[in-house]
């Protein structure tokens, strides 16, 4: 099968090598030629992986309606702010029938709304599906075992994007609910942030076990106002991710926060990272999204405030012991809030 795969970060080159394992045709789609891996003197996968050889099936290319064109199927592997112009500029030239398959996690700046209600409003009726959870590029590219979630509104298509990305190396397992599946992958890159600052405080083991629980809980929380559903929350789009993210130096969100947690200004840790950190452009969408949907979200709040509002990442951290005593869960009829305790 041919497929194409948009956005030559770690992330699309991952897809698009791991596709082209599996025995598929795959053409990789970037901006700028200096960041596809093809072609490399070496016939590697420089630059992003210049220790891994790049498979025979793999070829690159800058021309985005040309790489579209005769594919089965396309991955969608651009950073969130990048999604919408990417899918307008396309919606023309999408091949009649072309599987879609959005692999980017984030919430849209602007509008605050999910990554697939902003491929609801370009596709139309047209089907399409989420490819998520907890699986780090460079694991997936050195033949490291990982499981995912593909989800869709259509039962074949979560079972076609199964097939086509599941083998031996990748478990992919199906799901219905893709807001659940979209809002796992972007709520837990703001409470990696929130684990990295924690660390980076030096707080501690128990604190951030403690910071994940919560976390989670402020994720259903939210997520289940926005109906996603618990069981996808407690999956592998959801905790699997958090537990990952939050615990893994891999990760880029947590990085961000262990920088700002050891004092570095949010910029130089930016600089130094070198890569997209979705976390923390999600932070502000997420924190005015759960203000408008009336769901306290306190650690994505105190993210916020360090991120945006110049909060020493102590104080946040004081803020977030020094809250008022609750129940840890919901119980029905007892003061708690329509969408439980926080
Ligand atoms: N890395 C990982 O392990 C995983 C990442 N993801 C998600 O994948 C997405 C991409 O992340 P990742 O690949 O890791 O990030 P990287 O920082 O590795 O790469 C981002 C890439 O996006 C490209 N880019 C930036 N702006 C645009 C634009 N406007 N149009 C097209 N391309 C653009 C950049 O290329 P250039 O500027 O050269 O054009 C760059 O190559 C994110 O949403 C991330 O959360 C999901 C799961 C795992
Ligand atoms: O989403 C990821 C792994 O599932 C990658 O996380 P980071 O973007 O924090 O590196």
């Amino acid at each position: 099968m041919n497929w194409v795969v948009l956005g030559a970060g770690h992330w699309g080159v991952a897809l698009a090598v791991h596709l082209a394992r599996q025995g598929h045709s795959v053409r990789l789609w970037g901006r700028h030629p200096e960041s596809l891996p093809c072609p490399s003197a070496g016939g590697d996968l420089s630059p992003h992986f210049p220790q891994v050889s790049r498979p025979a099936r793999l070829t690159c290319t800058t021309d985005l309606a040309a790489a579209v064109a005769g594919c089965a199927g396309m991955v969608l592997a651009v950073p969130s702010h990048a999604v919408r112009n990417t899918l307008l500029s396309l919606r023309e030239s999408l091949p009649a029938g072309q599987m879609v398959v959005l692999a980017s996690k984030g919430l849209e700046l602007e509008t605050d709304l999910r990554l697939d209600q902003v491929l609801g409003q370009i596709l139309k009726e047209r089907p399409f599906a989420v490819i998520s959870g907890p699986t780090f590029a460079a694991e997936l590219v050195a033949g490291l075992p990982v499981a995912m979630t593909a989800a869709s509104a259509s039962a074949d298509l979560a079972q076609e994007v199964a097939r086509s990305f599941g083998n031996e190396q990748m478990r992919v397992y199906t799901s219905d609910d893709v807001a659940g599946v979209c809002l796992g992958g972007a709520i837990k890159n703001v409470l990696a942030i929130a684990a990295g600052i924690s660390d980076g405080l030096g707080n501690g083991f128990s604190a951030r076990a403690a910071l994940i629980t919560r976390g989670l809980a402020e994720l259903r929380r939210l997520g289940t106002a926005l109906g996603g559903r618990t069981e996808t929350f407690m999956g592998l789009a959801g905790a699997g991710d958090l537990i990952l993210t939050a615990t893994s130096d891999l990760s880029r969100n947590r990085r961000v926060g262990l920088g700002l947690g050891r004092g570095l200004p949010l910029a130089q840790v930016l600089r130094e990272i070198g890569q997209e950190a979705e976390g923390v452009r999600t932070a502000q969408a997420l924190f005015l999204l759960a203000q408008r949907e009336g769901v306290e979200m306190p650690i994505t709040e105190q993210v916020f405030r360090v991120l945006y509002q110049g909060l020493a990442p102590r104080e946040a951290s004081d803020a977030l012991m020094q809250r008022e005593l609750r129940s840890e869960f919901t119980v029905l009829g007892q003061g708690s809030s329509a969408h439980g305790a926080p």
